[in-house]
């Protein structure tokens, strides 16, 4: 049998993804997460650099022609010696323990130096030509330093949309079967038996699997879970008010008659989880009326949630546009829900943010 299309992008995905994901874990269980401040007043910690200089390393090894759109750049750690070291003493000692696996990713950065002009190489602006990955090194980091829940994710873009789509969430459980509870985004751990990785190719389904620290392990199909009644339906939300308007949320709820509580977690996770049904809906609502989305906050989520069988659009009901370069210039907020109720829920959210 021919080797299906986008087997290689995906493979290399899940390894960059998975080594990545270790050289966060690390750090989520120091003290020392080495935290800036960005402009934007948001947080980025040495995690956030030292996973994007891994997965750009493996991306350039295989597909040195690619562009690659990042969150991060190098300058603070250009300006700053210590935070450059610290960093760079995370990404010299990430392996994956199976030497083939490593390989496949080109193994170590060579300098301090070189990982700084790798960082940046995230720097394309993306756009609806030829191909794009699209790379959040910590998505949630706010999540990642309150001990919550975050994820590392890959996506591959090609004329604009998206092929191929990785996120890893070693807070997550491993098993499908596990409903939302209130309280995991606060609770998290990664512990034994916690810690997935979904993916999804355009046209070929989604997949979960137990993150390893070698290979990649095998995969298990995942699904929404088929909704009789839009009331019984759990729904997921940001943590952070900031990001997403819960007071709308909880009308929009209230209008489908939804009496369940939300289920706030931080990142992308959010859309692993409806994906494989642990919950149903993810409702992100304008909080700030200027703020624009990023690409890398939703590439992965997006294709995993639509190869699950859902439907994914803004508060409007349009699909989201990643062709646009670095932001999704086109779309407020995300919508996403299985396919049959996605119309009912947009209909609702309609009522509620023209009021
Ligand atoms: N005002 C705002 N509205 C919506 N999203 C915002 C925002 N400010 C920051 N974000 C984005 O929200 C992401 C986290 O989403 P969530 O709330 O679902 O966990 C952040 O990703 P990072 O943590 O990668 O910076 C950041 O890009
Ligand atoms: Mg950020
Ligand atoms: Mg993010
Ligand atoms: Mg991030």
């Amino acid at each position: 049998m021919a080797s299906q299309e986008y087997s290689k992008e995906l493979h290399i995905a899940l390894l960059a993804v998975q080594r990545a994901t270790l050289l966060t874990k690390s750090v989520f269980h120091s003290h020392a997460k080495g935290t800036l401040n960005k402009s934007d007043a948001s947080p980025v910690t040495i995690g956030d650099f030292g996973a994007q200089a891994l997965i750009i390393a493996a991306l350039q090894h295989n597909f040195p022609q690619d562009e690659i759109v990042a969150e991060e750049e190098a300058k603070d750690l250009r300006e700053n010696d210590q935070l450059r070291e610290t960093v760079w003493d995370l990404v010299k000692g990430a392996s994956l323990s199976d030497a083939t696996a490593e390989n496949e990713l080109g193994g170590s950065i060579s300098s301090p130096e070189a990982m700084l002009d790798i960082i940046d190489k995230g720097n394309s602006k993306g756009g609806n030509r030829g191909r794009i990955w699209a790379i959040d090194p910590i998505d949630g980091t706010k999540g990642f330093l309150r001990g919550g829940q975050y994820a590392v994710c890959l996506g591959l873009m090609v004329d604009g949309d998206v092929k191929v789509g990785v996120l890893g969430c070693p807070n997550l459980p491993v098993s499908d079967s596990e409903r939302l509870s209130e309280n995991i985004g606060a609770d998290a751990t990664d512990a034994e038996g916690k810690g997935v990785l979904f993916s999804a190719v355009l046209g070929q389904g989604a997949q979960s699997r137990p993150l390893s620290k070698d290979t990649v392990s095998s995969p298990s199909s995942i699904h929404m879970k088929p909704l009789a009644n839009i009331s019984e339906a759990t729904f997921c939300e940001s943590v952070e008010a900031g990001h997403s308007s819960q007071g709308d949320a909880a009308a929009i709820a209230q209008k489908l008659g939804i009496t369940k509580p939300s289920v706030r977690m931080d990142s992308q996770a959010k859309y692993g989880s409806i994906a494989r049904g642990a919950g149903d809906l993810y409702l992100r609502l304008p909080a700030r009326k200027d703020y624009v989305e990023k690409i890398w906050d939703h590439a992965a989520g997006d294709l995993i949630v639509r190869e699950a069988g859902g439907q994914v659009t803004d508060v409007e009901g349009k699909r989201l546009d990643f062709s646009l370069g670095r932001t999704l210039a086109n779309n407020k907020g995300v919508i996403a829900a299985p396919k049959d109720v996605h119309g009912e829920v947009i209909e609702a959210v309609k009522s509620i943010l023209n009021k």
